[in-house]
């Protein structure tokens, strides 16, 4: 059995047709469904809100993980864990208070999840990293689907490894941008545990096909103590 989870970014599918991404990911080997926030200032796209993600969420049979690319997100938690989020994730970039953010997720109800750009460092997170759940290392410049992989994430892949193990963290890393059959195992051999990727599924002639190939890569796993 795979040590690693899948999580397809419905970002990169055909909104004409949701409720066939809702059904690919519900019964392809998927663990995960990714859902992108995007507002337009943090991140120059728009994308969709609470209204989409309770739709999506209530045909998820899956985690319904949701990345929020907005300024000041704490305004928005609440809403974003009744529309059915399990797992929430904020930009530390975006966070004036990010523990008390972090906190805010928690009370929620939902897992709490902290996203760093490439620019980042990952000592942005030294403070925080005991109330993690997830780590979501940006793999591109947050925004749009389809950019290229950032090969320097591997090493900071390997900083937050070590973070988490120092700190005694339960934390597990999430990768996001550009992924794909081509980088996986090198991600998942510097840290990471969880796959997102967008255009790599969506943009395959068989989605369910890829995504068991993501689940199937045998990377030699970290041990996370
Ligand atoms: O958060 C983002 C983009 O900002 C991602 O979740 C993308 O949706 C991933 O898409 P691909 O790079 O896999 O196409």
């Amino acid at each position: 059995m795979s040590s690693h989870l899948v999580a397809p970014s419905l970002l990169a599918a055909d909104f004409r047709h949701l409720d066939r991404a809702i059904d690919l990911v519900n019964t392809s080997e998927a663990d995960w469904f990714h859902l992108d926030v995007m507002d337009g200032r943090f991140v120059p796209n728009i994308s969709f809100g609470q209204f989409i993600i309770e739709q999506i969420a209530q045909g998820a049979e899956k985690y319904v993980d949701v990345h929020l690319m907005i300024e000041d997100p704490g305004r928005y938690i609440e809403s974003f864990a009744r529309a059915g989020a399990n797992g929430i994730t904020v930009h530390a970039e975006a966070c004036t208070h990010l523990h008390r953010v972090v906190q805010q997720i928690k009370e929620s109800g939902a897992k709490a999840g902290v996203a760093l750009n490439p620019h980042t460092p990952v000592s942005h997170l030294e403070n925080v990293i005991e109330d993690l759940d997830t780590v979501l290392i940006m793999t591109v410049n947050p925004g749009f689907g389809g950019q290229k992989f950032i090969y320097q994430s591997i090493p900071k892949l390997r900083q937050t490894r070590d973070l988490i193990t120092v700190h005694n963290s339960r934390a597990v890393i999430e990768v996001d941008g550009g992924i794909g059959l081509q980088n996986a195992q090198k991600v998942l051999e510097a840290g990471a545990r969880v796959l997102v990727a967008g255009s790599a599924v969506f943009g395959a002639d068989d989605p369910a096909a890829v995504i068991s190939q993501l689940k199937a890569i045998d990377a030699n796993p970290v041990a996370y103590v």
